[in-house]
């Protein structure tokens, strides 16, 4: 028998509310909306004997805490080649398509992704599950896949393999 498992964890506070629009194009993305996003991580890690792998316990707790900072959020990309993010006291100005939209600086999170997308939220979130290689090799871990769900049906998965 294999000495790997996955290990899935898709509990449901793993979620986070935030406001959102996708970009298609230089001159075409959606208004301003929002979603209930939800996320699974599946990990992929050896048997450690004793009849289990690492304590998954340590993921539940990341992953809710990974939720909690993008949740109840305005989330713009500072990395698009569409958006230009212009930060001004208590303003940010989002500069799409010839038009420069205002948000209250207290309402966005500005993350370095390509595009608010469930593709790029299921990197941010493997980048950050995936920063430290030390705790993984701890572990034992050999890939970690991000699945994003922006409502029921339709999703993003992102993996990665750590060797
Ligand atoms: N490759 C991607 N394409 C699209 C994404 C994305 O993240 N990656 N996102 C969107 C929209 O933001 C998203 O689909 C908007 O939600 P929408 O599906 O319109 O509304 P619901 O979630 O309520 O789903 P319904 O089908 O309307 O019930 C588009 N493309």
């Amino acid at each position: 028998m294999s000495d790997t498992v996955t290990i899935r964890l898709a509990k449901e506070n793993m979620k986070f509310s935030a406001a959102h629009f996708t970009i298609f194009s230089a001159s075409e993305r959606e208004r301003l909306h929002g979603h209930n996003f939800r996320v699974e991580v599946d990990i992929d890690a050896r048997m450690l004997g004793n009849g289990m792998c690492f304590d998954y316990g340590i993921y539940k707790d990341r992953v809710v805490a990974l939720c909690r900072e993008l949740n109840e959020w305005t989330i713009l990309p500072t990395r698009s080649m569409h958006l230009r993010i212009e930060e001004d006291g208590a303003h940010v100005f989002a500069s799409f398509d010839g038009t420069r939209i205002p948000f209250l600086r207290s309402d966005v999170l500005l993350l370095p992704i390509e595009n608010a997308t469930l593709e790029e939220f299921a990197a941010w979130f493997l980048a950050r599950l995936g920063e430290d290689r030390a705790v993984l090799h701890e572990h034992r871990i050999d890939a970690i896949e991000v699945r994003v769900f922006s409502g029921p049906g339709q999703s993003a998965g992102r993996r990665a393999r750590f060797d």
